[in-house]
């Protein structure tokens, strides 16, 4: 399976690298925020569209040619940079920094007004983005990973956009299956729960147990 890699950058300049991928991903979180809310006339927009075309243009100098794939260092870390849900410098996300406990995997942290389905609440495909990233992190924090066969997802109440917190734990496993659950919720209580069959696909099976992870720590 492509998109698995090996490196072996030397740690002091990994970690400038990763402060400086979260920075950028910061920038362009901050521009994709203000694009949506903006209220400029058109000249500011004009001038606007223009600098983000020539910073667009000086990114683009030099680029891989795949996808940021799932990248392992010699020193262990893990980038996982180009993640819809954690990846440092995908815009996209929010980025979600998760925390491994003994029984469960949690996060808080703001969605914003990018993220928004019905007026005001979070988009429902964004609430099932975020449960399949918990629930598969819970069962990868439990020694379990595997890719997502089937979620199920009940909305309880709409999820006001701003801060919310995510849970997910793994319940129990069946050979290759991992059955894990979890929840999100907002200052109104809890807005959303789900469950998810998380599969070690047949193609992963016979790998090293460290190249199964999905998840990074950078
Ligand atoms: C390597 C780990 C990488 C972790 C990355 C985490 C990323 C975050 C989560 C994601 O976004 S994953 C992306 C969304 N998911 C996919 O794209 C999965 C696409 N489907 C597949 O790759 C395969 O169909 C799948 C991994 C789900 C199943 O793999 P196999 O075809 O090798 O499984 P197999 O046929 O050997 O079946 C193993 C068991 O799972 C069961 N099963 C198969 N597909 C299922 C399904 N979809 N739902 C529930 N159960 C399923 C199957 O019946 C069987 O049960 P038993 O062991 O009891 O007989």
């Amino acid at each position: 399976m492509s998109g698995y890699i090996t490196e072996e950058i030397p740690a002091e300049e990994l970690t400038r690298q990763i402060e400086q991928a979260r920075e950028l991903g910061d920038s362009v979180r901050r521009l994709v925020t203000a694009t949506v809310v903006t209220d400029v006339g058109e000249e500011e927009l004009a001038e606007a569209r223009a600098h983000i075309d020539a910073a667009a243009e000086i990114l683009e100098r030099s680029r891989i040619d795949s996808s940021f794939g799932l990248r392992f260092n010699s020193d262990g870390r893990l980038r996982n940079w180009g993640n819809a849900v954690e990846g440092i410098r995908n815009p996209l996300a929010p980025p979600v920094e998760f925390h491994a406990e003994a029984d469960h995997v949690w996060a808080e942290f703001d969605l914003g007004p990018q993220y928004e389905g019905p007026p005001g609440l979070v988009h429902g495909g964004v609430i099932g983005l975020i449960l399949d990233q918990v629930l598969g992190n819970a069962a990868v924090n439990a020694g379990s990973p595997g890719m997502t066969g089937t979620l199920t997802i009940r909305y309880r109440q709409g999820t006001a956009l701003g801060p919310i917190r995510v849970e997910g734990r793994l319940d129990r496993t069946e050979g290759h299956k991992s059955f894990a659950s979890g929840t999100i919720s907002t200052a109104d209580g809890l807005c959303a729960e789900a469950e998810g069959i998380f599969i070690m696909p047949r193609w992963a099976r016979g790998l090293d147990a460290s190249r199964q992870l999905g998840v990074g720590d950078a």
